[in-house]
């Protein structure tokens, strides 16, 4: 809905009784009490990419209220009536201005929560005493630590901390029990390493006249990929080119420098070369070169949904034959193990980020957008992160053989 009169008719001439999901972006400056008409039945409430800095007290009246976003508005301080709130499950707070985030605003139920791209330095202890924690997106803020009491969360699965200050590995990270996917990279423990694959690789890049963009071939969260020729008559390959500067887990530099920093192959899809950006654009936009895929591919399967929250959603009829599932799966390992054996993590190792052909079994593990470079951390710590990825292996393989015919 994009206006508050459009929700006051909708209210007024009965059409939204029983309402379980309402989406508003108005430009609204206050919460609209008028939303109070649905208190006992809304589910999930989306105010994202209004001017809101602050929720009422009384929001805890939505007794049913599970799921809340209110991304893009100029928050300062998560509010603190998310903390009494009684069956909110999910709260997501991506790109406000928040800097403070206080002990009392953590829902007890909480189970995913997004603060991506916020200014938050210090994370209350009272985020370790969350149990049912599952899903935690905290990149692009300013933190140097997490709260102790997060390495013993028992269910938090999928963690972001790119884009933020820590200098070292939290050492709650090694301790965290059921942690199978992370992305670190863009902080201090990894910079070095990706700036210096970006400067070896620069005179390599590619020039916007090496290429005629053709067609869109598709899009993700983080860009649009085209055909492109190389105009020296080269085999046609792919251009991605980067939405924005950053994503909910991490850089397009970072993306660039871990697919760079792994090489070539036959398994995984990294690029051939950065796209020099164009001094001469209005626009300075971030791309690079990747091998265009054969015709085909189709991801393994959807992301996860708000339900599934860390696991992917599979088609209904999604049914793999023994020895399919084995190649497949044989294939996505080697492109994880080649990962390892360069000194990174993919983070992100999902059905979802794996394009395959069902005709030939064939698959391409791709994504590096969540990628770390470890080699400035310790060995051992290198070692434990990349045991700690094979969590993310074994779900994949749960999930392949429950549908093995
Ligand atoms: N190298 C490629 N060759 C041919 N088609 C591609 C290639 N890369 C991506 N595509 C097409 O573009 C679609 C979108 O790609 P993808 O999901 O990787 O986007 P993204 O923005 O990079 O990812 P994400 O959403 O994870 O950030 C794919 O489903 C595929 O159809």
């Amino acid at each position: 809905m994009q206006s508050l009169q459009a929700l006051q008719e909708q209210l007024h001439s009965g059409a939204l009784r029983g309402a379980r999901q309402i989406k508003l972006a108005a430009d609204l400056r206050e919460f609209p009490r008028e939303l109070f008409a649905l208190a006992d039945t809304l589910e999930m409430l989306d105010l994202s990419g209004n001017q809101l800095s602050s929720l009422p007290d009384d929001l805890t009246r939505f007794s049913q209220l599970r799921v809340l976003f209110v991304s893009n508005n100029p928050f300062t301080e998560l509010p603190r009536v998310l903390g009494r709130m009684p069956r909110l499950e999910m709260v997501g707070f991506k790109a406000c201005q928040i800097r403070t985030v206080t002990a009392d605003s953590l829902p007890p139920q909480l189970r995913w929560l997004i603060l991506t791209d916020n200014q938050i330095t210090e994370l209350p202890d009272t985020l370790g005493e969350r149990p049912r924690l599952q899903k935690l997106m905290l990149a692009c803020n300013q933190l140097q630590s997490l709260p102790s009491g997060l390495a013993h969360s028992p269910r938090l699965e999928l963690l972001r901390l790119a884009g933020n200050r820590f200098a070292a590995l939290p050492p709650e990270v090694l301790a965290m029990p059921a942690l199978a996917w992370l992305a670190m990279a863009g902080n201090p423990m990894t910079l070095h390493s990706e700036q210096q694959v970006l400067q070896a690789n620069a005179a390599a890049a590619w020039r916007g006249d090496d290429l005629q963009r053709q067609e869109l071939l598709g899009h993700g969260a983080s860009g649009h990929i085209y055909r492109a020729s190389a105009v020296d008559g080269g085999p046609d390959v792919a251009l991605k080119v980067f939405k924005a500067g950053q994503t909910s887990d991490g850089t397009p530099q970072s993306e660039m420098a871990a697919g760079l920093a792994a090489g070539q192959h036959p398994h995984l899809l990294t690029p051939l070369a950065v796209l020099q950006a164009d001094v001469h654009a209005s626009s300075q936009e971030l791309a690079m070169v990747l091998p265009l895929l054969p015709p085909g591919l189709q991801p393994l399967a959807g992301p996860p949904s708000l339900a599934r929250c860390t696991r992917d959603v599979y088609a209904d009829g999604a049914r793999f034959s023994a020895a399919g599932a084995q190649r497949l799966l044989a294939q996505v390992r080697s492109a994880v193990a080649h990962l390892h054996g360069h000194g990174m993590l993919h983070g992100d190792v999902y059905a979802h980020n794996i394009l395959w052909n069902p005709a030939t079994g064939d698959a391409v593990l791709s994504d590096l957008g969540a990628a770390s470079m470890l080699g400035e951390l310790p060995a051992a710590q290198r070692l434990q992160l990349q045991q700690m990825e094979l969590r993310a292996l074994q779900h994949l393989e749960a999930e392949v053989q429950a549908r093995m015919h």
